[in-house]
């Protein structure tokens, strides 16, 4: 707690901080929080996973008056499941001083929204085109907003969010404080900041690489139709605590999130066509392991924070650097470590060289598993669970009858049977996954623009098309 006061952080946040389990300040909230709180602009850059929410976060809260009623801070951010989440940690946050957040997303009931603002929250986080719709019924007012930050800043301005961000930065004070924020800073970031920021400093921890070092990564080369047996095989030898599995397309996702449950693994899907209130319930389900496999487009990309997701499959290998970056950032946060494996077809294997160049760092070939190791990965699996039950001990019931059976059977054949009913042979029901054309080469290098949407427009607020043109071929 020592360094976190030395950063000049109000008492009741310190309570908030050791309530959370924080201990010390990760480096992005070493060198931002001081910055922020001399009422600088800042471009932030850190790795996936290393509290850039609480570096943004902890200031703002800082700068909230609790005799004013009104709302003084915003952040935006580019999907509804993170406004959800980045307001989750900044209520934790705030909790002993007082200040409330309230996201505001698309997909919710407006009416609903309309009766939380009654209710007095000083910091809103939100997604842009809904706030704008607020902003045009006058039920969010701007005039009094003292700090702006955009979190995933690169990945709006992907989005085509860019007017809306225009439009609600005009409405707010001239003196307030603005915060860009993301673990990739493409070029084109320097404009907005050039526009919209005054004399920001810029941080942005320099690390070697843009990826985790804790993030195992690997690909596998092999064709689209042998892809969902790998995954399957890979699922049973990896046994993954939580796994995302990321598809390029809401076909691709729907299908292979109905073939994994076909062949009896826990899975569910997520893209921006489904209704807010399931996508809700998948992410919460999630959050809570009763899900295991989060199968998702690049909605579920950027800022995501669920603990416990040990493997990241990119089943499709993702469109640009940038994607492959937030994709895999979903493991290995907050010094734990993850895995990454990336699916990729011979026609894309430049693709994955052009990851490689950006992030400078050497994605490790793996050998396809055979079903044999999936079946020896299962049998394992038995083993430990076996092992475990005799370390968790409460066996006097059994050892009765037990010692019958060893005095009738042969013992090999006993802990054979036993094994085989613990084991879960891979199930290799018939599964049909549509093909999906490989990503062109021209998509890479060119401009840092993304494709045309696969996913997670519709019903991004506002309803306009936010592509023009783009590499994603079908
Ligand atoms: N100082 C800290 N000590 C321990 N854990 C922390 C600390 N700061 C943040 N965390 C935890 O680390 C996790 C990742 O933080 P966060 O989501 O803010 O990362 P991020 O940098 O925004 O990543 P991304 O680029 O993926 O959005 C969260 O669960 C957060 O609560
Ligand atoms: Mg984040």
């Amino acid at each position: 707690m020592e360094k976190f006061k030395e950063l000049g952080i109000s008492d009741s946040i310190i309570r908030s901080l050791s309530d959370m389990g924080f201990e010390e300040p990760t480096p992005i909230q070493a060198q931002a929080i001081p910055s922020l709180l001399s009422g600088k602009d800042l471009v932030g850059q850190a790795q996936t996973g290393t509290g850039k929410t609480a570096a943004f976060g902890i200031p703002l809260l800082e700068n909230i008056k609790t005799d004013t009623g009104v709302i003084q801070g915003i952040v935006l951010t580019p999907t509804r499941e993170l406004a959800i989440q980045v307001a989750e940690e900044l209520n934790k946050l705030g909790q002993h001083a007082g200040v409330h957040t309230l996201p505001i997303y698309g997909g919710q009931d407006i009416y609903r929204q309309i009766k939380a603002l009654q209710r007095r929250p000083r910091i809103i986080v939100a997604t842009p085109g809904r706030l704008m719709d607020h902003m045009e019924r006058r039920t969010i007012k701007l005039a009094d907003i003292k700090m702006v930050v955009l979190d995933e800043a690169d990945e709006m301005l992907n989005m085509g969010f860019i007017e809306d961000i225009e439009k609600i930065l005009a409405a707010m004070p001239e003196s307030r404080q603005t915060l860009l924020f993301s673990a990739t800073m493409p070029r084109q970031i320097q404009n907005l900041a050039q526009r919209f920021l005054k004399d920001p400093e810029l941080i942005s921890i320099k690390s070697k690489e843009v990826t985790v070092p804790l993030i195992e990564q690997h690909y596998m080369e092999l064709q689209d139709r042998q892809k969902f047996d790998v995954l399957c095989r890979l699922l049973d030898i990896q046994s993954p605590e939580l796994a995302i599995v990321f598809g390029r397309t809401k076909r691709r996702v729907d299908e292979l999130s109905e073939a994994l449950k076909k062949r009896g693994y826990s899975a569910e899907g997520i893209h921006g066509d489904l209704t807010q209130a399931k996508r809700d319930a998948v992410i919460r389900q999630f959050r809570e392991s009763t899900i295991e496999i989060l199968v998702a487009t690049d909605v579920a990309a950027r800022g995501l924070d669920v603990s416990g997701v040990t493997h990241v499959y990119n089943f499709d290998i993702p469109q640009d650097p940038e994607s492959y970056v937030h994709r895999v950032g979903r493991t290995g946060r907050a010094g734990q470590t993850g895995l990454a494996m990336t699916f990729v077809i011979p026609r894309e294997l430049e693709h994955l060289r052009s990851i490689e160049r950006t992030t400078k760092r050497k994605i490790v070939r793996m050998p396809v598993p055979t079903l044999t190791e999936a079946i020896e990965g299962q049998q394992r699996l038995a083993v430990e669970k076996l092992l475990n039950q005799i370390e968790e001990g409460n066996l006097e019931q059994y050892r009765g009858r037990a010692e019958d059976l060893l005095t009738e059977t042969d013992s090999v054949a006993l802990v054979s049977a036993a094994l085989k009913l613990l084991t879960k042979e891979p199930d290799t029901t018939p599964i049909k996954i549509t093909e999906e054309a490989p990503l062109r080469s021209r998509s890479y290098g060119g401009g840092r623009r993304k494709p045309p949407a696969p996913d997670a427009r519709k019903g991004a607020p506002t309803g306009k098309p936010r592509y023009k043109s783009g590499g994603f071929k079908k």
